[in-house]
């Protein structure tokens, strides 16, 4: 443990995750000098948009993949690539995730991905799942999902996985792990984050009633942090953001770091990874 922590001091948790085993190189030491100026401060690809405004250090991600933001192997991928590419930059410190779309923040996993595909690519899929995860919420960036619509399953899997929820305030807009109402169970680390998010007990009829809360209700049980009208979820977000970078970075990522190393499952572990991939991929096989 002391060894954990004196990497986390020095690497932040990403760089945890990755002297723990794994995947994520990409800790604010190693700097790709490989990225140009423009390409570091404005990426657009066909289904997520980046900003990062150099001045702030602040960088809006935006999903838009009509119609309904789902998350495809497709959609992951180029998630995971920008956020990547955000994590080794110098010059971005925190990240505000939202959509184009209206009403809809994401619609959780692409169905399709989990329909009559081979079980190579049912794996692929779940890698991918399980890398935004990790990429996410080992992230040393302050992150701040701004909920512009609804947001269940693997939507909110993502929610979660930021630093910070602002929802707009909009009774329609549902939030939550419905899984069980769909006929399956949320694995382990959806279970974790969620845990961390509102506690064992709220968790717990959340995750087997498979409920989906209204932003109201999700302020309730503290799903969402804070609710604001529709026009103001973005630069109520920018407000929130420069409280959170006022932390000196290293303090909130050892903090963040210490938080999850206690109350989270090895998912980060190899062994772990891997088994929860090909459980994964065989019950989405045989569904
Ligand atoms: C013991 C067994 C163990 C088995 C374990 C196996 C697997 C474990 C995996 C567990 C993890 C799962 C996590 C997930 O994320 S599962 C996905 C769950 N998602 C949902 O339930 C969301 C469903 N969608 C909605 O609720 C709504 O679409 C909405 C997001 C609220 C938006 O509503 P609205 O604006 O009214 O839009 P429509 O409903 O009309 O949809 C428009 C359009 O989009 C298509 N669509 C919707 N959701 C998805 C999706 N998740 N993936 C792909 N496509 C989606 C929808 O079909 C419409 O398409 P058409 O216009 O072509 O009809």
């Amino acid at each position: 443990m002391a060894n954990v922590l004196r990497n986390s001091a020095k690497f932040g948790f990403s760089g945890v995750l990755s002297q723990l085993s794994i995947h994520s190189r990409h800790g604010r030491e190693c700097v790709s000098p490989c990225f140009s100026l423009q390409q570091r401060n404005n990426s657009t690809s066909p289904k997520i948009k980046v900003d990062l405004d150099s001045s702030t250090g602040v960088a809006v991600l935006r999903m838009q993949s009509p119609p309904v933001n789902s998350l495809s192997l497709d959609f992951l991928t180029e998630f995971c690539i920008n956020l990547e590419k955000l994590e080794m930059d110098r010059s971005c410190r925190g990240l505000i995730i939202t959509s184009t779309l209206s009403k809809v923040f994401s619609a959780g996993l692409d169905i399709m991905e989990m329909y009559g595909k081979s079980p190579e690519r049912c794996g692929e899929f779940w890698k991918a799942v399980q890398e935004m995860w990790l990429k996410l919420y080992g992230s040393n960036m302050a992150t701040i999902a701004a909920i512009n619509g609804s947001s269940p399953a693997g939507g909110c899997l993502m929610s979660i996985g930021c630093d910070y929820r602002i929802m707009v305030d909009n009774p329609r807009y549902s939030i939550g792990l419905n899984e069980t109402q769909l006929g399956i169970v949320a694995p382990f680390w959806f279970k974790d984050t969620l845990v961390n998010t509102v506690g064992n007990r709220a968790a717990e009829l959340s995750l087997e009633l498979g409920l989906l809360y209204s932003a109201p209700d999700a302020l309730k049980i503290g799903l969402v942090d804070q609710l604001v009208p529709e026009d103001q979820v973005l630069s109520t977000a920018q407000d929130t953001m420069s409280k959170w970078l006022a932390i000196p970075d290293h303090a909130r990522q050892i903090d963040q770091c210490v938080y999850i190393i206690y109350n989270t499952s090895p998912l980060p572990l190899d062994h772990a990874r891997q088994m929860d991939q090909c459980v994964i991929s065989v019950c989405i096989y045989y569904i």
